[in-house]
Parts: C-alpha cells; structure tokens; sequence
C-alpha cells in the first residue's frame, strides 16, 4: 500500500512536487529518485497504443475515497479522547483560522466546529493560492476577540498559532509549546530541530523542561529522519519539529502534519478539568522563554555565473566560505564556535549567536543573527562580514544594509 500526495506549498508554482508515503511513513529522497527513474524508464518503453490502454484501465480500476472525512473525524476523535471523551471539549472557545487560501481550509468546519469552537472571523479558507502572514492571523485573532489563531501554509504540512493576546507561536516559540506538551507526556525525551533555533530554546527545553535538545540540520524530512534514527538506536525522541512550523509526532507516525495540532488536545483537556482562561493554559506553558531582542535572516546570493567560481558549483564555492568563516573564528576571541554543530558554521559572541550555512535548495548562504540588541547583532553581522569580503561572488548587500550604522 501505498500514497502519492500532489502538493503545493508556499514555494513558486515551478517548485510543486509530489509527497510519497507508505504505512511506514514518508519515503526520502534516496527512494524517491529510484521510483522516479524507474518510472521514467517504464515510461520510455511504452507505446502511444500501450499507453493508452494503461490509461483506460487504470481509470477503470480508480475509486474516490472520502479520505478527509476519515482523516477529520480521527482528530476529532483524539482531541475528545484528550478531554475526558467530552463530545464538545472546545465548547465556547473561540479560535479563528487562517488557511491561506489553501486545503487547510476544512480545519474550522470539520474539526474545530464539531468540537463546540466558535470559527466566526476565520478567514481565507477557500483552497487557493494567496499570500498570508502572521500578521493578518494577530489581527483577525484581536478583532475578533478571539481565544485563539491558528494559521497554516497552504499544502497544511506548516502551521502557527496566536493567542487571546496577539502573542505569536511561531518559530522558537511553537517548538517551545509543543515540547513542553510531549515532554509532560514522555519525560527527558528528545526533541529533535532545525539548526536555526535559540540557544534560549534549547535552557528551555533542557533546565525548564527536562528534555533534551538535539539541534539537527534544516529541512523538515532531515528533522524528521533524525528523530527515526535516534529512536532506532535506543535514544528516545518523541517530536521532530523545524522552526519552519513543520512538525511532526512519533504517535502521529513522523507525519508533518501541521493539522496534528497538540495544543487543541492540551485546550480541550484543560477545560476537562475545569481550567478556564482561553489560550492562557498555552501561553503558561512556555513562560520562562528567553527570546531575542533581535532575530534575523540575511539571504546572501551567490552569483554562479560570476568568475570567482572559476567554473566550480556554488555549493563548493559555499563550502570555501564557511571554511574561512570557521577559521576567522577559531582566530577570534569575541567569538566562540558551537561545539556542537551539524550545519554550517555556528558561534556565539556578543551575548547572541550567528550561524552561515547553504541553502537546501538555493545558490544561497542565510545568515541567521539572533542578539539582544540591534547593535550586538551588528557586531555578529560584521564579524561575518570581514571574514567573508573577499568572495566577490558572494551577494552582500542584505548583510552590508544590516550593519550600516
Ligand atoms: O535552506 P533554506 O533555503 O532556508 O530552506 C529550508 C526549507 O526548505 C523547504 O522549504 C523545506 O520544506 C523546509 O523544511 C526547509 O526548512
């Protein structure tokens, strides 16, 4: 058994792809280059004749099967099992939902309705491209006075939350709620992220919480493979999770479902117990949070038709950079290089940190800068700056508008 899902995320129409997936979960790239290149080869052997006769059967033999519904009423289903089997556990909540324009649109009739949440002032529901934000979902949630948002990218695998206040779960801080939930679950467990997290992110889960952070690689399926990896040689981890807002459970089968929502579980069984207060059960869980006064993301291009590549990849002229950079800071005593790192070139200095590492997909460096003031971020974003001026093919000018004065 097998699914194929045709997806379109947040990424340009040209970066559309399809999701293969087995009752063993998502398959990776290593499988996924080998049933494409044998469905190539398939295909290249075929007659028109014989390709349309294939065509007519397998249209003879497809089903539609009302998977969404099966799919909704099993969240339904765990978010009652969390309350106590309350039928309406989120009766008299209100949380607005943001989907984008996007197949997360479902979410407010089928999941959050049926369990007594108000949806009134949800917006962009209907399956569409369109561009949203987290500030459109603060706004709707203050409008509308509402207990709760919850927005989604528009394929649903990433997903946000705002509560009662407009204060945002994004980021750092959704990786803090959901691993202060699993963690009450499976104590000193693993929690496995992207490597642009805080450093606050990782005293919270480790003095406040118990657990323990590993901070990975970027790329939901690298999170993912990490925490399955981890698991099969014996060190146990219960959530995958990217800053990204792709998320994804050991109980939900290492899915990156972003409608898998924890916190609607946590909602429900607080009101089973009689807390009151909307978000706030949520909002206290992550209390303790430090966050950075400053936290940035610089893209900086790199030009691969520019000489200084002398004909090599931009991946090789990106390595050369980070191969300077991690010398300029072993040479550097304001700064010290993560002992611990697995992309990229990562240091603290400065009370902050900064970490330079390749793009996944891009001929792109992002620099990551995160300090408690504007000018302690500036003082990371030179030190970045003077290690790497020598690489004209290198686009400076997000860095260089960063720290002008
Ligand atoms: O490496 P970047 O260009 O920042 O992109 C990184 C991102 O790429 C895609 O969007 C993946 O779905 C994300 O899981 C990943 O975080």
């Amino acid at each position: 058994m097998g699914a194929i899902m045709i997806t379109a995320s947040h990424l340009p129409y040209n970066r559309n792809g399809f999701k293969f997936f087995t009752n063993a979960g998502g398959l990776g790239k290593a499988d996924i280059k080998n049933i494409l290149e044998r469905a190539a080869d398939i295909y290249k052997s075929f007659t028109y004749e014989g390709l349309m006769k294939s065509k007519r059967k397998a249209s003879e033999s497809i089903k539609r099967v009302d998977y969404m519904t099966v799919y909704t009423s099993d969240l339904v289903k765990a978010v009652r099992k969390a309350a106590e089997n309350i039928e309406r556990p989120l009766e008299g909540f209100h949380i607005v939902v943001d989907a984008g324009n996007g197949a997360g649109g479902f979410f407010a009739e089928k999941v959050l309705q049926p369990l007594g949440a108000i949806t009134s002032g949800s917006q962009f529901l209907e399956p569409d491209e369109d561009k949203t934000a987290m500030k459109a979902i603060t706004q709707a949630v203050l409008e509308n006075k509402a207990d709760l948002g919850i927005i989604f990218d528009t394929d649903v695998d990433r997903s946000a939350a705002v509560d009662s206040t407009g204060h945002e779960f994004n980021r750092n801080r959704l990786i803090a709620l959901m691993s202060a939930i699993v963690l009450e679950e499976h104590p000193g467990t693993t929690i496995v992220t992207d490597s642009v997290t805080s450093d606050g992110l990782t005293t919270f889960i480790e003095k406040k919480l118990g657990g323990k952070h590993h901070r990975f690689k970027r790329g939901y399926k690298n999170v993912i493979d990490e925490a399955v990896r981890l698991n099969s040689v014996g060190e146990e981890s219960h959530l995958a999770i990217e800053t990204s807002g792709h998320g994804a459970l050991k109980e939900n089968h290492w899915l990156d479902d972003g409608a898998y929502l924890m916190f609607l579980n946590k909602l429900a069984s607080a009101r089973a117990s009689g807390i009151a207060g909307g978000s706030k059960v949520l909002t206290d869980l992550v209390e303790g949070l430090q966050e950075p006064g400053v936290a940035v993301e610089l893209r900086l291009k790199i030009d691969q038709n520019h000489p200084d590549l002398k004909g090599g990849s931009f991946r090789e002229y990106g390595v050369a950079v980070l191969r300077l950079l991690e010398n300029h800071i072993e040479s550097d005593p304001k700064l010290q290089k993560a002992p611990v790192n697995y992309e990229g070139v990562r240091a603290s200095g400065f009370g902050g940190w900064f970490l330079l590492r390749l793009s996944l997909h891009d001929p792109v460096l992002p620099l990551n800068i995160e300090a408690a003031s504007h000018e302690d971020a500036v003082k990371l974003g030179l030190a970045v700056s003077s290690a790497v001026k020598e690489f004209h093919a290198l686009d400076m000018s997000a860095l260089d508008k960063f720290i002008q004065p």
